[in-house]
């Protein structure tokens, strides 16, 4: 089983040079460098130069690399689109989709060997949820919980009431259809401890990661989304007890009072795969 992390996602504006390069030692398992709300329409244009340059020169290792362009329907859309078809990145993320055919027409510019992601961040979009996941070219999915809340005209409460049903649904949607799915963004940089409980509240909710803005917010998303020593503990007993109980005629085991069954087994091996590629990644 290969697990790819995806705990700690980075945003960064395709026009900070500095920070681009700085990204090559961040300890983060995927970036997206940010063409659209984070640059300026006065740098939009310059930005993807950069960008182009900086993906050329690699150096990211085994980070995994997306390009977020502006929407198709902007005057920075297609060339972007156009533009990031020759760049050297994983993958290509697309804001405010709202449904397959959104898909479809960006792969109809930049191909359809690169996969795309998508942003969820409309109320058509969340309705959308299921046939967005369901698109041969979707490799995942991106919350856009700033968006969101605005659109609906929700607030933005630390128990993220307004965004809730939005972010289960689209959880269900992406794990249906065996997609990545990342959390969105929180705000408040500094606040070590409410990045901490937002992290937890994804995770739970099934979340592969979170995107992140700064590079101070990396090692909380990684902890949190990574598998504790505890997890990683319980998983390897709880195989060892689901072996020898099956080599006993039994199909189920007691570890720590709790019954161990198949089911359970399959998330273990999923947790000691995840621990053991994120154990690869540090020792690189
Ligand atoms: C939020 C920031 C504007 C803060 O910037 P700054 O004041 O420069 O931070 P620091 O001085 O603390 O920076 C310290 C060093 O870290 C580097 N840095 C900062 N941010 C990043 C980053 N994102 N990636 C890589 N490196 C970064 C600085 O260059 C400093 O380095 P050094 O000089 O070598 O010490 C800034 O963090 C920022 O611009 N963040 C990204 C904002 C962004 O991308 N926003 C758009 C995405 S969020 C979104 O759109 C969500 C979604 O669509 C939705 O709807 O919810
Ligand atoms: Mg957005």
């Amino acid at each position: 089983m290969t697990v790819q992390p995806f705990r700690s996602v980075l945003y960064i504006p395709g026009s900070k040079v500095r920070a681009i390069d700085k990204a090559k030692s961040l300890p983060v398992d995927a970036i997206i460098f940010d063409l659209e709300d984070a640059v300026s329409p006065e740098e939009k244009e310059s930005a993807r130069e950069t960008l182009a340059s900086a993906l050329a020169e690699g150096g990211f290792g085994h980070r995994f690399t997306i390009v977020r362009i502006n929407g198709l329907d902007t005057i920075w859309g297609t060339a972007d689109a156009r533009a990031v078809a020759d760049m050297a990145c994983d993958a290509v993320l697309l804001p405010k989709v709202e449904g397959p055919e959104q898909i479809d027409r960006l792969a109809g510019l930049i191909g359809t060997d690169r996969a795309i992601w998508a942003m969820m961040e409309t109320p058509l979009g969340m309705l959308e949820a299921r046939t967005i996941a369901a698109h041969r070219q979707l490799g995942g999915m991106v919350m856009g919980t700033n968006d969101l809340v605005k659109e609906l005209n929700g607030r933005a409460t630390p128990d993220r009431v307004a965004v809730m049903t939005g972010l289960g649904h689209c959880v269900i949607a992406a794990k249906a259809h065996g997609k990545v799915i990342v959390d969105g963004v929180y705000n408040a940089f500094k606040d070590e401890a409410g990045l901490a409980a937002e992290c937890r509240q994804g995770r739970d909710m099934g979340f592969d990661g979170k995107t992140l803005i700064h590079p101070a917010q990396i090692d909380t998303a990684n902890a949190e989304f990574g598998p504790s020593e505890d997890e990683i503990d319980l998983a390897r007993r709880q195989i060892a007890a689901y072996e020898a109980a099956q080599a006993d005629g039994q199909g189920v085991a007691v570890v720590d009072g709790k019954i161990v069954e198949n089911l359970h087994v399959d998330t273990a091996r999923r947790i000691l795969a995840q621990a053991e590629a994120i154990g690869q990644i540090a020792a690189e």
